[in-house]
């Protein structure tokens, strides 16, 4: 008997509609009950534990930092955790997760486009597919994984790709790490792993994101430090460009020893310093190229990176990168 820990944390998976909106309004018992109605899960023993019960857009990094340590326990104690989530910041969580869990237990994420209360509920089939991936010899060793619409993506690349199809999330460039459907549960790929979160960590300093678009001046980059920021990633144009005002202010910012990570805002590929006046001089200048990293998994990679005790963070960042395949060695 496979034992899991269920750690219900709200989301639309756990919302019933009202006169003003979504809430949620179901604990994990009740999540796990519909899940059991779909497929049958003997073999499997359940402990459901609730934590938060709130929309993700509504949690902060700490709250991340808690499910962290939650899942640090509920691991100690099982086979493997399940977490049902919001899916607005889904990739998020996974991503600190991810670097945060070392242990052979398979940590997967879940969650719904639908609310618990829907005629046609997709949030019971996804809940029962994470467990019984968590729960399959297979999934052992495979990290932290996100299950939805019967895939099991990897937490580092993972990415909300549609607002309200079914299939909602994707990992752009990677294949998925396995299947969940009525032939069964199947193992086809790897998930990266390279933790890097020091245990007990209670807060993140601050690493703000910056966007590019048409005619962006330094305006943003040089308010987030002086907002206290102690890195930016810049949310760059295609493989990695940003506007002439924007490529000077990051200069400046290098130049003092505050890092700076470079993704696209393209939502797919990998950055890299090809241009004069833009990535190429950011590149000289030393700025980090985060790989195929979303601009949101990148600044919980620097976040994370200044949270430790080693004091050059964008070599620390670079390394990790290269750890887990998301930039050439
Ligand atoms: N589908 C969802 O779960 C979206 C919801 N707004 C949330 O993140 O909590």
């Amino acid at each position: 008997m496979q034992h899991l820990v269920l750690l219900g944390t709200g989301g639309t998976i756990a919302t019933r509609g009202t006169a003003l909106g979504r809430r949620v309004a179901a604990n994990a018992t009740e999540l796990l009950g519909a899940a059991e109605a779909v497929w049958d899960l003997t073999g499997i023993d359940v402990e459901p534990r609730d934590l938060t019960g709130i929309t993700s857009f509504a949690a902060g990094v700490s709250d991340v930092l808690a499910l962290v340590a939650a899942v640090r326990q509920a691991a100690a104690e099982a086979d493997g955790v399940v977490i049902t989530h919001g899916t607005d910041t889904l990739e998020e969580a996974a991503f600190l997760l991810a670097l945060a869990h070392a242990g052979p237990q398979p940590v997967v994420l879940t969650g719904a486009q639908r609310p618990f209360d829907d005629p046609a509920p997709d949030g019971p089939r996804n809940l029962a597919a994470a467990l019984r991936w968590a729960a399959a010899p297979d999934a052992v060793g495979t990290g932290v994984t996100v299950a939805f619409a019967d895939e099991i993506l990897p937490a580092i690349g993972v990415r909300k790709s549609h607002t309200l199809a079914l299939r909602a999330f994707s990992a752009p460039g990677r294949s998925p790490v396995g299947r969940v459907d009525e032939a069964g549960v199947r193992a086809i790929g790897t998930s990266p792993h390279a933790p890097l979160l020091a245990p007990g960590t209670t807060e993140l300093p601050r690493v703000d994101v910056i966007p590019q678009y048409l005619g962006a001046d330094a305006s943003a980059v040089d308010n987030a430090v002086a907002q206290g920021a102690r890195g930016v990633v810049i949310a760059a144009f295609g493989s990695g460009n940003t506007t002439p005002a924007t490529t000077e202010a990051c200069l400046r910012l290098l130049e003092d020893g505050i890092p700076v990570l470079i993704t696209s805002r393209t939502g797919e590929g990998a950055v890299t310093g090809l241009y004069a006046g833009g990535s190429a001089d950011l590149a000289a200048a030393g700025a980090v190229f985060a790989g195929d990293l979303s601009p949101w998994q990148a600044r919980l990679l620097l976040a994370a990176a200044l949270s430790t005790e080693d004091t050059d963070a964008a070599r620390l960042c670079l390394g990790w990168l290269r750890d887990v395949g998301a930039v050439g060695r």
